[in-house]
């Protein structure tokens, strides 16, 4: 059984259609990369899959459970988190109690004290940095710090929407290492990105998106074949 299912998911804003009905599936342990043109639907998908835009119509189904209208406080604890586009950390709010805020669904101490730890150890810039407001940090900084508080919760599958969005080459780099850090700890994981490259680099598969559906499908040495990627983001919208 695949560990998430979409089946004909449908998103509306109004009379914009963002995604019109696409079907995929991700299975335990896999890195899926979500590729596409601007406004081609993925960070609609994502965000539909952690409930914070409503599913219009079709279906999205968790580690077997129906979850389609499921708020991102019930899908947390379920294993499943998103780490936003555009770096959404609090600026006002230390980097630990941006952390913290990731930790929201767990109630234990000892455990919210794991959490940090684990996210520490993965970027030891954030532990130097821990009473710093988020918003004196760098971008890289405060997108490792976004990652960071999707992990708190220790998600079993991990979304993680343009990772790489304006970062300088070096840091892009540390943040695809981390990915592959967290697929060999067992996250699963989808990535939306732009950097086609890096992202088949490393993914299994991928699904690339344009107006809405999903266009062309495989694994990641497929999808980096000449003239089927083109194709979809030149025939975009
Ligand atoms: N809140 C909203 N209200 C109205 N239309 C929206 C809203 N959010 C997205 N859209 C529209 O839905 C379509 C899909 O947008 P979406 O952000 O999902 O695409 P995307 O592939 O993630 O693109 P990008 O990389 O630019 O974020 C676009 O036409 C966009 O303008």
């Amino acid at each position: 059984m695949p560990l998430l299912s979409v089946n004909s998911l449908q998103i509306r804003y109004g009379a914009v259609e963002a995604v019109r009905g696409i079907d995929f599936e991700i299975n335990q342990g896999e890195i899926v990369a979500l590729l596409g043109a601007n406004g081609a639907g993925k960070s609609s998908t994502l965000n539909a899959l952690v409930g914070l835009v409503p599913v219009t119509t079709g279906r999205i189904s968790f580690d077997g459970t129906d979850i389609t209208d499921f708020v991102p406080e019930r899908l947390a604890p379920m294993g499943m988190t998103l780490s936003p586009e555009g770096r959404r950390v609090f600026g006002t709010l230390s980097v630990e109690e941006n952390l913290r805020m990731g930790a929201y669904a767990i109630r234990s101490r000892d455990a919210i004290s794991e959490a940090w730890q684990r996210v520490y150890e993965l970027f030891p810039i954030l532990y130097e940095r821990r009473q710093q407001y988020a918003g004196t940090l760098s971008g890289g900084q405060q997108q490792m710090l976004a990652v960071g508080r999707a992990l708190m919760s220790n998600p079993r599958l991990l979304l993680l929407d343009e990772p790489s969005l304006g970062l300088a080459p070096k840091i892009v780099e540390q943040i695809f290492d981390l990915i592959g850090v967290l697929r060999d700890q067992g996250v699963t994981l989808v990535v939306v990105e732009q950097n086609v490259g890096m992202a088949l680099e490393i993914a299994d598969r991928g699904y690339v998106m344009s107006g809405g559906r999903i266009v062309s499908s495989g694994s990641a040495a497929e999808l980096s074949q000449a003239g089927r990627l083109q194709a979809a983001y030149l025939g975009a919208e």
